[in-house]
């Protein structure tokens, strides 16, 4: 008899880290049932809420986040991270997973240090076409290395590299609802040309402020409709200027989109931070898109991503200081060029690198088996 696989999973802190897991942990139980999954996040962070939703236990590591700016601020941060590192390991002592896999964030540091140190196989999973810091120190131990762009070998050791793409939700690679249907769940007309603006998981300022001072031009372009994800942070103060600016049926605003494959199967044209995860969406689903990364993330890795699409003219780029000058006519002017949307959609479709889930599932159950044996 096969011997029970027990393998944790570990990151978060945005949607970028957490949902590649859930998409990992779900390939996995469709190639092995009997397997036991358990994740270890961060303390007070979204994957304590969206794992669970998913399905999956999760244990949370009182760990912070290093301040670069202030130093002193750090003492607090080295205390919970060593705390953070003695959970680890009662919580590794407990489960007694074969494998532990981390997808990047806060947490995935001392679970998987923690594991290194106590024998157990690592997997790492990474997003970006530029390597976090956690996961190029992670990497020194790591069994296997996943990756989702060319030129990983700059920061990681070539013989451990595999290239698998990024997993992607379940949902959104089977079959994609109606786009009459899904039109009409966000209480849009079927008719119209629709735009999708997402933030990321966590919403974009400057596409917020960008989306807030365009509110006249959305009013003024009544054939076309827009779909407006603003993050947790911004919606309060994005739902005051939408009501004052008046009545504007070719608008639904929302703080986080839950159905993500409705909003793809509704837009003809995407507008979007350029998170890697987001990125590999695009590509699966054909979507054209206007890509606006941000400029606040480590290395300016975004603009790597975002230049990895534009290099094959496979999506436009409006950079984050030209946003509020140029976004609007840009996104206006694509959407209602049908040949644009054809050419960047045809383009981008080139990019697309299915089965990611499974073939990391499938590098995951190795690693497990061999080391249960
Ligand atoms: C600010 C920040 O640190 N961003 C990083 C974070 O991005 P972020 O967390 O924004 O992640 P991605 O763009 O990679 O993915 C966002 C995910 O959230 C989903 N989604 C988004 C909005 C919504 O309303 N509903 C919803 O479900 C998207 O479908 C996608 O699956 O992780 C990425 C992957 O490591 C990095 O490339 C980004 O640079």
């Amino acid at each position: 008899m096969e011997k029970e696989l027990r393998i944790i999973i570990s990151g978060g802190g945005t949607g970028g880290h957490i949902f590649p897991a859930v998409s990992i942990a779900n390939a996995i139980m469709e190639l092995r049932p009997d397997a036991k999954i358990l994740f270890v996040g961060a303390e007070g962070r979204m994957e304590m809420q969206r794992v669970p939703d998913a399905g999956y236990q999760i244990i949370g590591l009182p760990i912070a986040g290093f301040d670069r700016k202030h130093l002193w601020k750090n003492v607090s941060v080295v205390i919970k991270l060593l705390r953070s590192q003695w959970k680890a390991r009662s919580i590794i002592k407990n489960f007694r997973p074969q494998v532990a896999v981390g997808v990047g964030g806060y947490a995935s540091g001392p679970t998987l240090k923690t594991a290194g140190m106590m024998g157990i196989p690592t997997l790492i999973q990474e997003q970006n076409s530029y390597a976090g810091v956690t996961n190029k120190l992670l990497a020194q131990k790591a069994r296997k290395i996943c990756v989702a762009y060319d030129g990983m070998e700059k920061f990681f050791p070539a013989d451990k590299i595999i290239m698998t793409g990024n997993p992607v939700r379940q949902n959104l690679t089977k079959a994609m609802p109606d786009k009459e249907d899904a039109l009409r769940s966000f209480n849009l007309q079927p008719d119209k040309k629709t735009i999708l603006i997402v933030g990321g998981s966590l919403g974009a300022r400057t596409i917020n402020n960008t989306l807030t001072a365009g509110l006249s031009a959305i009013k003024a372009n009544s054939d076309v409709q827009f779909i407006w994800q603003t993050g947790k942070y911004y919606y309060p103060q994005v739902t005051e200027a939408v009501k004052a600016a008046g009545e504007l049926p070719n608008l639904y605003v929302t703080d986080f989109i839950k159905d993500m494959a409705a909003a793809y199967a509704a837009a003809d044209l995407v507008i979007s931070r350029a998170g890697a995860g987001s990125i590999s969406e695009f590509c699966l689903l054909h979507k054209p898109v206007v890509l606006v990364p941000s400029p606040n993330v480590a290395e300016d890795h975004q603009t790597k991503n975002a230049l990895a699409l534009v290099d094959k003219q496979a999506a436009i780029c409006v950079k984050d200081s030209e946003a509020e000058s140029a976004l609007m006519d840009i996104a206006l002017s694509t959407v209602n060029d049908g040949q644009k949307l054809e050419e960047l959609s045809k383009n981008i479709a080139k990019l697309a690198l299915p089965d990611s889930a499974k073939i990391i599932a499938q590098e995951v159950i190795k690693l497990a088996v061999s080391a249960a044996d």
